[in-house]
């Protein structure tokens, strides 16, 4: 294990297997839809990759890039688009996978976007969920795990850029961050 972190809160096992479910679920619900699964860079690629993967149904994928961290802990509230879409989204049923919902500001700018750009139909999967910091009312469609309030890393989660590549999902010691 890392040496910044405190506790492992999902083994790379236990990820598979929600990937898994979660694949199983959105090829039922999406078959004969040929839904537009589109990636919030740069922390949701390693879910969307693998969530693809576990998707046996047509699908296309794109990349949108926001970024509302920085390096800290606390979301400063701004969105700021880093790199649109390539694809339109008129007509298109959208499905947008995050890695993790917190204050809910990064998707509720972004669900107001592609609603604004007549997409047929807009819902989010996010693998992780910690309602406990919502600023925004807003719910997720699909969500692999609920967390609590603590700072974590991995599986493309990242403090100041590091960790994104952890295998697992774990709760980084404050004094890393303090
Ligand atoms: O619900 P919120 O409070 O908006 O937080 C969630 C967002 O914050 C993180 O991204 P970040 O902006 O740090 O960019 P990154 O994906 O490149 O790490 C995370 O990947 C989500 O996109
Ligand atoms: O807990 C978190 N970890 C990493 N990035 C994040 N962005 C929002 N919340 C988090
Ligand atoms: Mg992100």
């Amino acid at each position: 294990m890392d040496k910044d972190i405190e506790k492992v809160l999902f083994t790379e096992e236990e990820i598979a297997e929600k990937v898994r479910e979660l694949g199983r679920i959105l090829s039922k619900e999406y078959e004969g839809k040929n839904p537009l699964v589109i990636c919030v860079l740069r922390g949701g690629a390693p879910f969307m990759t693998d969530l693809v993967r576990r998707m046996d149904i047509p699908l296309e994928m794109d990349f949108m890039a926001v970024s509302s961290y920085g390096a800290s802990t606390q979301s400063s509230g701004v969105v700021r688009i880093m790199k649109d879409l390539d694809t339109s989204v008129e007509g298109r049923h959208v499905i947008i996978v995050e890695d993790i919902i917190d204050s809910g500001l990064t998707l509720s700018y972004l669900i107001d976007i592609i609603r604004r750009r007549n997409a047929a139909s807009v819902k989010v999967v996010t693998l992780l969920d910690k309602p406990a910091r919502r600023t925004v009312d807003l719910k997720p469609d699909y969500c692999g795990f609920e967390i609590p309030d603590a700072f974590v890393v991995g599986y493309g989660l990242d403090y100041a850029e590091k960790y994104r590549n952890l295998p697992y999902i774990g709760i980084l010691k404050p004094e890393v961050y303090s």
